[in-house]
C-alpha cells in the first residue's frame, strides 16, 4: 500500500481581484507530495510560486479544485479545522519572524506552546536540543540581534521543526545568506526532514541548492511542470 500522501492538490485554479480586474494567477495545478519528500520550486518573479505555497499552508482560501494537505480538504474548510491543521505545519519565510525581546531558545520553544501536551521543562529541553541540530548548541542564550542573518535563519528553521511537523514549508530560506551558510541550512532541513519524515516545499531562486531536491517543480505564467532532477 502507498503511503497518505502529505499534500494532493487536484487541478487548483486561482484568482485575485474581481470583476473586470479579475485575474487568473494558477491554472489547473495538480502535483502530489509524499512523506519525506524534498520538493523544489522554481519558476520566475510574479509567476504564482509563493501563491501555491501559502494555498498549501492554508493561509488563504482554496477557491477551485481539491486541496488536501495530511489527509484534510482545505477547500471549504471551517477556520477552527484550518487553525488545527496550521499546528502541523512548519513555516520559514523570508522575514524570519523572531521576536527580539526573546532568547534564541525561547524563540523555539514558543512553537511548542500550541501543542499543551508538553511541558515548559520538556518544551524547553528540546528547544535546545533543536538548536544544537542546526549547529546552534553555544547560541541558545543569545537574543536575534546578536546573531548573524544565517544564524537567524536557523533558529528560525529550528522553531519549524521542533515540533516535528509533517510537512515544512519554506520561501526563500536562503535569499539572504552567502553560499555557505545557505548551504548548511537546506541541508539541514534536508538532514531534519528526512529523519523525521516530514515533506519539504522550498520555493527559491537560488540554483546553487538545487541539488537538495528530490523533486524539482517549475512554476511559470501560473503553469506547474515537473523537471527532471536527473538531468540538470
Ligand atoms: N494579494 C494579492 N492581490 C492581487 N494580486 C496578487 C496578490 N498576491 C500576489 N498577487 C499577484 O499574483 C502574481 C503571482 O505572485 P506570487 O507572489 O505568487 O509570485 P512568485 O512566483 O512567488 O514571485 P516571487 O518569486 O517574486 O516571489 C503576481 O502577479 C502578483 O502581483
Amino acid at each position: 500500500m502507498s503511503p497518505i500522501p502529505i499534500v494532493e492538490i487536484q487541478n487548483v485554479n486561482h484568482s485575485f481581484g474581481s470583476g473586470r480586474l479579475r485575474k487568473q494567477i494558477l491554472f489547473d495545478i495538480s502535483t502530489t507530495i509524499q512523506p519525506g519528500e524534498v520538493v523544489i520550486m522554481t519558476g520566475p518573479s510574479g509567476s504564482g510560486k509563493t501563491t501555491l505555497l501559502t494555498l498549501i499552508g492554508a493561509l488563504r482560501a482554496t477557491q477551485d479544485g481539491s486541496l488536501k494537505v495530511l489527509a484534510q480538504e482545505l477547500r471549504g474548510a471551517s477556520e477552527s479545522k484550518l487553525v488545527e491543521l496550521r499546528r502541523n505545519i512548519g513555516y520559514i519565510f523570508q522575514a524570519h519572524n523572531l521576536l527580539n525581546s526573546l532568547r534564541a531558545w525561547q524563540n523555539v520553544q514558543m512553537s511548542l506552546e500550541l501543542h499543551s501536551d508538553v511541558s515548559k521543562q520538556q518544551s524547553r529541553a528540546m528547544a535546545e536540543e533543536m538548536l544544537a541540530s542546526v549547529g546552534l548548541a553555544e547560541w541558545v542564550n543569545q537574543y536575534p540581534n546578536e546573531l548573524s542573518g544565517g544564524q537567524k535563519q536557523r533558529v528560525a528553521i529550528a522553531r519549524a521543526l521542533v515540533s516535528k511537523p509533517k510537512l515544512v514549508l519554506a520561501d526563500e530560506p536562503t535569499a539572504a545568506l552567502d553560499k555557505k551558510s545557505g548551504r548548511d541550512v537546506v541541508e539541514i532541513m534536508q538532514r531534519l526532514a528526512k529523519q523525521q519524515g516530514s515533506a519539504i516545499v522550498l520555493v527559491t531562486h537560488d540554483n546553487r541548492i538545487l541539488d537538495v531536491a528530490d523533486r524539482i517543480l517549475h512554476m511559470e505564467d501560473g503553469y506547474l511542470s515537473s523537471l527532471d532532477v536527473a538531468a540538470l
